[in-house]
């Protein structure tokens, strides 16, 4: 057994530490300065109750980006020397996020032990490479994003520390699985690489009736496509859609991880997952060829999804709402009921409508995963979503892409139940518009401006928040734009007062609500790594079901016209169109 020293290494706050929706995601070559990681992991360390370092065992992995492997020989060192009992290592490195909030909630070792917390390393949907985001956020005991007091704590150390601790361990075999002891100043210390998709597979198998999927997927008249972007999902995609299920290795596009996503932008939209949009029909450069039943992609770490059917493309708002419609019929998890659903602030009302049809608990919470997480913890919400491509429930703490596709295999296995071997498939694009003829439709869209300039940005924020003084200036100049939208009744800026912990979050969000119930909302993204990217958020309800039909872009044109002459987003950014339309 290799036998440890520890060291103090000296060193000085960095700026720019401060964790955003979902950790620190900065460029590479930022990560890769002296000290920039350490000081992070050190600051995390300090901000935790002892318990939950010395003598603890902590899961270390992430989406397999760029600068992982360095990363997480640093993590092992600096754990090892914090007093960490032994560190958990998905093979290679890899663990989808889901797969780390799973690992941390089930995962029992040889020796009994459990997990209670981990460093995730990824940036998501950005890009990587030498040259573009590496990222890092810390998961608490109960598989979740660390909340805002743990993440604030983290930042204030980051602007103090003095020192970090390291050991002078060799590097450890994280491709081989097994366990690799060592002895430190105060015992032994482990490292254990583990196979990175059998837990998940394991919950995912407790959650879904796999036989019906299978079903499905053997039948000649369904056809499937999954696109994990070279992001980590492809490492679960195999496994799950191909060995489990029995789908067609053809029917899985960019299932390799790699370490900069073969180049792509790991962001599964209609812009970034190009291929697969092509190969659904829903794309200018579409083939010939008859496209597959079902398509959906993942981002890099796994946790988003976007789900497409035959020439169709489901709004992530959509989705949540028909998965919490038809949960309790079609996924044996939720048979005896749902305890309640919630979506972000931004996220399009079809699932209230829902919730209220259904008689279930609603909440609405600000824009990031770990809001959900304290409503779960607390047995008040079962299913929720958000716009962002954002699916999950309460088996974990994150939310999960997987999950998010085995949630629509499985309501289309349970509505072609009896049509398999004779009678017309029920498709996704037929689930969607009945779900429209029964709830009426929320007409959805989503302009992103990506890397504009901060102060800019800034701006046309606070000139919206000015403008929410005077409603009466508001609807004059609505008017002189467009007469034929409904008038604002409405403005604010959104704040939280979270039902469980009573902690409030403000400025989450600007807000005009009208009349009719459409809804403008503008905020910044929390998750970029350099500039600001502003996101426009723009949604009508219809109730009329012989009106649900339209094109969204051309039923929602009057509202954009509306927001991008009130926000004075060309005048503020200089840009003449967004960089992303969902
Ligand atoms: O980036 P991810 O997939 O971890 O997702 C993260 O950020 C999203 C928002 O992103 P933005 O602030 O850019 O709108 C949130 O919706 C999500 O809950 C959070 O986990
Ligand atoms: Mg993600």
């Amino acid at each position: 057994m290799v036998v440890f020293k520890v060291s103090r290494v000296e060193t000085q706050p960095i700026d720019g530490q401060k964790p955003g929706t979902s950790g620190l995601r900065k460029k590479v070559k930022v990560f890769i300065q002296p000290h920039y990681l350490q000081n992070f992991v050190q600051s995390t360390f300090n901000a935790l109750t002892a318990e939950k370092v010395r003598g603890a065992t902590l899961v270390v992995s992430g989406d397999g980006r760029y600068y992982s492997k360095d990363a997480i020989q640093i993590i092992i060192k600096m754990a090892a020397a914090n007093g960490v009992r032994r560190v958990w290592v998905g093979q290679n490195g890899l663990l989808s996020t889901p797969a780390v909030s799973a690992v941390i909630r089930e995962r029992v070792g040889v020796d009994g032990s459990k997990a209670t917390g981990a460093f995730i390393l990824t940036a998501s949907h950005n890009p990587g490479g030498p040259q573009e985001d590496f990222g890092i956020k810390y998961n608490m005991e109960n598989g979740g994003p660390a909340p805002e007091g743990i993440t604030d704590k983290i930042y204030e150390n980051t602007k103090t520390i003095k020192e970090y601790l390291t050991a002078d361990l060799p590097d450890v075999d994280i491709t081989t699985i097994g366990v690799t002891n060592f002895g430190g100043p105060e015992g032994q210390f482990d490292v254990e690489v583990f196979d990175s998709a059998s837990d998940y597979v394991k919950l995912m198998k407790s959650i879904f009736d796999f036989e019906s999927i299978r079903k499905l997927l053997s039948s000649p008249k369904f056809t499937f496509c999954y696109d994990a972007l070279h992001g980590v999902a492809g490492a679960y995609a195999k496994r799950i859609f191909v060995e489990e299920l029995g789908a067609q290795e053809s029917s899985l596009l960019n299932c390799v991880p790699k370490e900069d996503f073969g180049g792509g932008h790991p962001d599964p939209n209609l812009t970034y997952a190009k291929e697969l949009v092509a190969r659904m029909g829903l794309s200018k450069s579409s083939s010939q060829v008859e496209p597959p039943e079902f398509g959906a992609a993942a981002d890099g770490d796994a946790d988003r999804n976007m789900v497409l059917g035959k020439r169709f493309f489901v709004t992530p708002s959509d989705s949540v709402a028909i998965i919490a419609a038809n949960a309790v019929e079609a996924i044996p998890y939720f048979s005896s009921g749902l305890k309640g659903v919630a979506r972000s602030m931004p996220t399009s009302a079809a699932l209230d409508v829902v919730a209220k049809h259904l008689k279930l608990k609603f909440f609405e919470v600000p824009t990031g995963w770990k809001f959900f997480g304290n409503l779960m913890d607390a047995g008040l919400c079962s299913v929720c979503g958000e716009e962002s491509f954002g699916t999950g429930s309460d088996h974990i703490r994150e939310k999960d892409g997987i999950w998010a596709v085995l949630a629509w295999l499985s309501i289309l296995a349970y509505k072609n139940k009896e049509n398999l071997n004779g009678g017309k498939l029920v498709t996704v694009e037929d689930i969607v518009r009945n779900h429209w003829a029964t709830y009426g439709r929320h007409y959805y869209t989503r302009y992103d401006y990506e890397n504009v300039d901060a102060s800019s940005a800034k701006e046309l924020m606070a000139h919206l928040v000015k403008l929410q003084s005077s409603l009466g200036e508001v609807n004059e100049i609505v008017k002189g734009i467009r007469s034929d939208v409904s008038k604002v009744v409405n403005a604010d800026e959104f704040e939280y007062k979270d039902p469980v912990d009573g902690s409030i979050s403000k400025h989450q969000g600007i807000r005009y609500l009208f009349e009719d119930g459409s809804r403008l909302v503008f905020r910044l993204s929390g998750t970029g790594s350099e500039g600001a990217t502003i996101r426009l958020y723009i949604e009508q309800y219809e109730k009329d079901s012989s009106k649900t039909g339209r094109d969204s872009q051309e039923a929602l044109a009057p509202l954009v016209e509306v927001a991008l002459k009130l926000s004075k987003m060309q005048e503020f950014t200089g840009r003449s169109a967004p960089t992303v339309i969902t």
